[in-house]
Parts: structure tokens; sequence; C-alpha cells
């Protein structure tokens, strides 16, 4: 069974605070989205490897340690995923970028698959799949479905906010995947909305609606 990680980082509790208001407009709801994302990117790569180098300092040799060589790849559900890739870049930059397009149905709330695009050595990375918003978990159900059908093999899922709902459902599905959130809300509403979430995120990010 995956685990559920929830960051409790105080600097990403108050930006998520301000990510939910309904007051705040589409360039600061981006920009906060994209410093959550790179904070939550601080806290998803504790457990990166690290091997030991020998350098030399102005003053001496010394051993010291760089990560080692772990690929990794991002995987954005467009189009809300997209808001999170700049800032998990400034921290990995070195990071390849697949893209997988998805919406959910607004009647049936089944997720539609419109475009897939993954970096060639799929087998080899670790991805990240990446998206603000984990409700009925259909969306990321499917994109995970889509990276295993293409070869992955280590996938986690990294979320703003998630619907416990949605949890159960990934972990059903998907036992492999661990789960990485700003913060586990209550619940869904009719209309698979979580609550009290912060509204459509891909509408937010874009100044859609
Ligand atoms: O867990 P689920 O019930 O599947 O819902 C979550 C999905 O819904 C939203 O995307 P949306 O369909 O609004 O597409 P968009 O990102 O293009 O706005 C969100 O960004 C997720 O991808
Ligand atoms: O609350 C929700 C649920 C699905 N998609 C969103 O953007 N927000
Ligand atoms: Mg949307």
């Amino acid at each position: 069974m995956g685990k559920v990680y929830v960051f409790d980082h105080p600097l990403i509790q108050h930006k998520l605070t301000y990510i939910r208001k309904t007051e705040t407009g589409t360039k600061e709801f981006r920009e906060l989205v994209d410093e959550v994302a790179a904070l939550m990117a601080f806290e998803i790569t504790r457990d990166l490897p690290l091997e030991e180098v020998t350098i030399q300092t102005p003053v001496s040799e010394a051993t010291s340690q760089v990560i080692s060589g772990k690929k990794i790849a991002i995987i954005p559900i467009l189009r809300a995923g997209l808001g999170m890739v700049d800032g998990i870049l400034d921290l990995i930059p070195a990071a390849k970028v697949g893209h997988v397009g998805l919406y959910r149905d607004p009647e049936t709330l089944k997720p539609v698959e419109y475009y897939v695009k993954l970096p060639s050595d799929v087998q080899e990375r670790e991805m990240i799949v990446v998206d603000p918003m984990l409700a009925t978990g259909g969306s990321a159900i499917e994109a995970i479905h889509s990276l295993k059908k293409r070869g992955a093999k280590q996938i986690r899922l990294m979320c703003l906010v998630g619907a416990p709902e949605g949890v159960e459902e990934i972990h059903a599905a998907h036992p492999d995947v661990d789960i990485y959130l700003a913060a586990m809300d209550e619940k869904l509403n009719e209309k698979g909305y979580i609550v009290p979430g912060l509204g459509d995120a891909g509408d937010r990010l874009f100044g859609t609606k």
C-alpha cells in the first residue's frame, strides 16, 4: 500500500492559505503555486541518494557529497499541473519534463486523455506526477496508468490539495505509488470539487473563468 505524506512546513501552509482565498487573483495565484511547488520539491527530494566526491577548497582537499545521478522526470497533468513545473525545475534543473493531457468530463467526472509525450528513457527515471488537485483520483489514476503502460517503474504523485476519496482510489489502483500533499482536505462535494479546496485550479491559474 502506498503512503501519504502531508508537508506541514509553515511556509507551505502559509502560502496555501493565500492560494485558497477567493480574492487571490490570477497573477498571485500562479506565483504562489510556483513557490509551493518549489517548497514541495525541496521536501520530496530529501531521500535522493548522495555520493562522496573529493574536491579542493581554497584551504584544503575535502571529501564532500553530491547527488548521485538520480534521473528524475516531472510529469504535469495538463493543464493545471503546468503551474507546478517551473517551481520544481528551479530546484531540479536537470529533470526532464513529460506531459499527460487529461481533462475531467464535467458530467461523468471521468478523465479523458488527449495528449501524452514522455522522455524516451521512461524506464530509468523516477517520475513525479504533478497536479494541484487530487479530487476523485480519476485523472491521476489514468495518468499513472498511462506512464506504466509506457514502461515507467518508479512513480510518485505530488498534489497541492487532496480529498480522502481520491487518496483511497489511488491506493487501490496503484498501491506502489506514494502520494505527497500540501493538505488533505475534508471531502468532495456533489460536483466532485474538493471542500474546502481552492476551486478550479486550471481556471484560476490561466484566468479562464
Ligand atoms: O481527481 P479528479 O476528480 O480526476 O480531478 C482532478 C483533476 O481535475 C482538474 O483538471 P481539469 O479536468 O479541470 O482540467 P484542467 O487542468 O485542464 O483545468 C485537476 O487539475 C485534476 O487534473
Ligand atoms: O476541486 C477541484 C476538483 C477538481 N479539479 C479542480 O480544479 N478542483
Ligand atoms: Mg480545470
